[in-house]
């Protein structure tokens, strides 16, 4: 998958968010999207999986070679982010089977994997709603890195995970993320110093 930005700016009112954007993404690449509180980090990755229009500029999405209309993005596209809600009336098991209802498992992979590989094997029927905050933030990456999508976005991943769960995030970025685009939108460098390039969305900042 590639992802080119040309002149990409964002407005809310008569607000400019970030102006003058011009990046390219490209499929193997591990990319940080980075910037204070407020700055625009969630705007810009939402303009990227192309649930956003920018108010001025071009974005292009490629995949193997061919365009690929915004609202096709989301069908190539993994998402974990704390503003994101599980399906809180269903249990572990239940949402792992309606997700993988809409989403193809990566290859290798089924139920019982995603199951172990989150340690969870004691509470596949215990209801998300009654998950602690970081167990629901391991199901999202859990989720997000075990679907077979070219392009994985994770904004802010290690929200409320502790030491352990922030090691166990790290792995799981090396073990799934090789061949695809990764996307981290993040202010905190624990969750992105793997990432070779590094676009500051302070620096698109013009009033
Ligand atoms: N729908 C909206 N209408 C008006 N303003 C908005 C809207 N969405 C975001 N904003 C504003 O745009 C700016 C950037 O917000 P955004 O959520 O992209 O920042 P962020 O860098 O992701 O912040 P954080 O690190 O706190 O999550 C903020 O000032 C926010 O209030």
């Amino acid at each position: 998958m590639e992802i080119s930005l040309q002149n990409i700016g964002r407005r809310f009112n008569r607000d400019w968010i970030f102006k003058g954007v011009d990046y390219q993404f490209e499929q193997g690449n591990s990319y940080a999207v980075l910037g204070p509180n407020g700055s625009g980090k969630s705007t810009l990755v939402q303009i990227i999986a192309a649930s956003l229009s920018p108010s001025e500029g071009t974005i292009t999405h490629q995949y193997k070679g061919k365009k690929v209309e915004a609202e096709e993005v989301f069908r190539l596209l993994s998402f974990a982010s704390p503003y994101l809600e599980l399906l809180e009336d269903f249990s572990l098991s239940e949402l792992i089977d309606f997700h993988f209802g809409f989403k193809q498992f990566v290859p290798g992979f089924d139920k019982h994997q995603v199951i172990e590989l989150l340690g969870f094997q004691n509470y596949r029927n215990r209801l998300i709603k009654n998950y602690s905050s970081g167990m629901k933030q391991r199901v999202k990456l859990a989720l997000a890195v075990c679907s077979d999508a070219p392009l994985l976005l994770l904004d802010e991943p290690t929200a409320n995970l502790d030491h352990q769960g922030v090691d166990w995030y790290l792995s799981l970025i090396e073990r799934f993320a090789a061949n695809r685009l990764t996307i981290i939108c993040s202010n905190q460098e624990h969750e992105y110093s793997f990432c070779k390039q590094q676009l500051n969305i302070v620096d698109y900042k013009r009033v």
